[in-house]
Formats: C-alpha cells, structure tokens, sequence
C-alpha cells in the first residue's frame, strides 16, 4: 500500500474531526489506537474516500481520493458493525453483490464466492442468513463481501468489538494471515501488540507513530 497524507484535515462546521496531518503510510500492517472521538475513523474514512478532506489531500496508490466518485476501490472497510455492512439476507448473495456491481461474469463471480470462502473455511456460511449468524460468522461474512472484490488494502474497524475470546482468536488468527495490507483500528491493544507500526491519534492530532510497545505506552500516558 502506499498512501500518502498532504496537510489532509477534516472539519465538521467549526469541530475539528482532524487536524491537517502529512503522512506517508506503507508496508503491511498498520494499527490506530486513541481514545474515543480521537480522530481514528475519520483517517480511515479518508483513505477509502467515504469523507473528501476538507483540507489538503489524500493520495492511495496514486490516485487522489477527492477525484474518485464514491469510494476509493482499491480499498475495503471493514465496519465497526458488519451486520450493517450485509446488505443481502443470505451471505452467498451479499458476496455476488459487490462481484455483479462490477460487471463481472456469472461464472466468474460463483468462483470468487466460492474462492472466498473456502480462504476462510468458511464454505458452511454459504447459504446462512446473515441476521442469525453469531459476531465471529458475521465479521468473516463482512470480510468475505469485502474481500472478494480484491481490494489492495484492507481497513478493519474494531474487528474483535464485542467478540467471545473463541472468535476474537480467530480474528486475530484471520488478520495475521491476509496477504492483504491492513490497517487495524482496535481499542484491543494485544491485537496490534506486534505491528512494527501503530498510530496513536490524541484530540485530532497524530500523537505518536511508533513501533507497538512504544505507541502503546505513548497511549497509556494520554488515557492515564
Ligand atoms: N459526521 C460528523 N459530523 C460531526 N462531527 C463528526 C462527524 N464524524 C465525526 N465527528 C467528530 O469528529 C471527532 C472524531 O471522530 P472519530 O469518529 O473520527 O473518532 P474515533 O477516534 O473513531 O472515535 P471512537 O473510538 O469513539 O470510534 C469526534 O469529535 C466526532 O464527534
């Protein structure tokens, strides 16, 4: 991935969601930590375009954010809340959505279901409705969906949020396996605990952008 932030901020009227940050984001994995309203989902919202930078620019793998439509395709997300991210009742479906929006062919999109699924071992949610499936089937489902449209870079926004540790494992497990790059939003510190790079966002601004045990301890000194 290679992402790069020109003096790009964010204001709501007269709040300041972010401050005006220059950044240069590559490799494989990055993870955002800070505090509540710190300014984490408006930097991940700017990388896939979902909010235009009021100030500034954000440039991913060479295209302006600004110029593209909607969102920027070489990038999934990941949502706090999946069971808001599937759109179609049964899982096989909400995965063909995004491949047919793409024009791609029939037997093309059944392979790529098929594909995705089976990456996850996950063949068995094929047919399931996404409202009865349990927090842990629900952030595969969310990630089979995103996945399959075979975005570069994968943002995840508190993927363990409210997950048994059973489900939690496999998440970790999940996100330490994608050849995807990724960047992990999280309040659940252990799940970036071995990133070589995590930023610490503090009222809008970049507090720190260190290896993990150094950003962690940086956050621990603001939340103390
Ligand atoms: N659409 C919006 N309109 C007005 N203010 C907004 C909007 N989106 C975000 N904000 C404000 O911008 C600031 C940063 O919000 P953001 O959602 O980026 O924080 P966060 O670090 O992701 O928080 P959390 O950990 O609670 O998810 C907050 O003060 C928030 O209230």
């Amino acid at each position: 991935m290679n992402i790069q932030f020109e003096s790009a901020g964010v204001s709501f009227g007269a709040r300041v969601a972010l401050e005006p940050l220059t950044l240069a984001i590559t490799g494989k994995r990055i993870g955002v930590i800070g505090l509540n309203g710190s300014g984490k989902t408006t930097f991940a919202r700017l990388i896939n375009g979902l909010t235009k930078p009021t100030t500034g620019r954000v440039i991913v793998n060479g295209r302006d954010t600004a110029d593209e439509k909607t969102v920027v395709t070489d990038v999934g997300f990941i949502f706090q809340s999946p069971q808001n991210q599937i759109i179609l009742p049964i899982v096989k479906d909400d995965i063909a959505f995004g491949l047919k929006r793409r024009g791609l062919s029939k037997a093309e999109i059944e392979a790529r279901v098929e594909g995705v699924l089976a990456r996850f071992g996950a063949e068995a949610l094929a047919d399931r409705r996404a409202h009865e499936l349990s927090g842990g089937e629900l952030q595969v489902a969310a990630l089979c969906s995103v996945l399959a449209t075979g975005p570069g870079i994968l943002i995840l926004d508190e993927p363990t949020n409210q997950l048994d540790l059973k489900n939690r494992a496999l998440v970790e497990r999940i996100i330490a396996g994608l050849p995807e790059s990724a960047i992990v939003i999280t309040h659940d510190l252990e799940l970036i605990a071995g990133f070589e790079r995590v930023l610490v966002f503090h009222e809008g601004r970049l507090a720190a952008d260190e290896p993990a045990a150094e950003a962690i301890a940086r956050y621990r000194e603001i939340a103390a």
